[in-house]
């Protein structure tokens, strides 16, 4: 499933010196490209709005009468609009269990791919992988967040990129920030990139313009050392 040709050990260089790094080419092509048309095609996305419960896709009607609503939320503080599918979830209740992004999951919980990502991070502990499919619509975002979780034990935050030609100015970016109000780096989500970096990191998708030609697809995820016991000492 792994592009042999991509250039995971300057990735690594990268990553070790930046905490951060985006992989291009990073699975086979034609992998991807499956990948792709099963986002586009068959995934029955939900839309999240946080601190509400997950509905079926907003319709254009429900968009109208509800993003305003969001906007106003979201400019007291952190908040997200996106469509997504929890893959574990959907895994583990045996739902829709023919989609490729299943086979995907699989593959990234498999002995070979954690010794990869092990080797890719120089973090032996890593031992599981979480994954999403999201799907950003015109108008969707997600606000300036770290990733931190107290329980899941994140190292790693990935975002594999699935949709082709995406154009810097139709927003979607991952942008990552310091702590004070100054831009560090943005990845562009192009398609079949691995964007990685390590957790806690302050990141945020920006706001996906009107005129985006598509929505901005991706499988995105952590990487998980084992949780932490609650009964022993940190
Ligand atoms: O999709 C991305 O580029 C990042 C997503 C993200 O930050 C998250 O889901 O926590
Ligand atoms: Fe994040």
């Amino acid at each position: 499933m792994l592009n042999p040709a991509a250039d995971f050990a300057t990735a690594r260089q990268t990553l070790q010196r930046r905490n951060r790094v985006q992989i291009a080419d990073f699975l086979l092509r034609d992998i991807a490209e499956r990948l792709a048309a099963c986002l586009y095609h068959e995934v029955p996305w939900m839309t999240a709005e946080r601190g509400q419960p997950d509905s079926p896709a907003w319709d254009p009607q429900t968009r109208q009468k509800r993003m305003p609503a969001a906007y106003r939320v979201a400019s007291t503080g952190f908040h997200f609009v996106y469509d997504r599918y929890l893959i574990v979830d959907a895994m583990r209740e045996g739902r829709d269990t023919h989609l490729l992004v299943h086979q995907v999951l699989r593959f990234f919980n498999s002995p070979p791919f954690l010794a990869f990502i092990r080797e890719l991070t120089g973090d032996s502990e890593l031992m599981m992988v979480g994954a999403q499919a999201t799907r950003y619509l015109p108008g969707q975002f997600l606000r300036v967040h770290d990733d931190r979780h107290d329980e899941e034990n994140r190292r790693y935050a990935y975002v594999l990129n699935l949709s082709r030609d995406w154009q810097p100015d139709w927003g979607g970016l991952l942008h990552f920030v310091d702590d004070g109000t100054g831009p560090q780096e943005v990845f562009v989500p192009r398609f079949n990139s691995l964007s990685l970096f390590k957790v806690p990191m302050r990141h945020y998708v920006s706001f996906v313009a009107p005129w985006a030609r598509q929505p901005r697809l991706a499988i995105t995820g952590w990487w998980h050392a084992r949780p932490r016991d609650p009964a022993s000492p940190a």
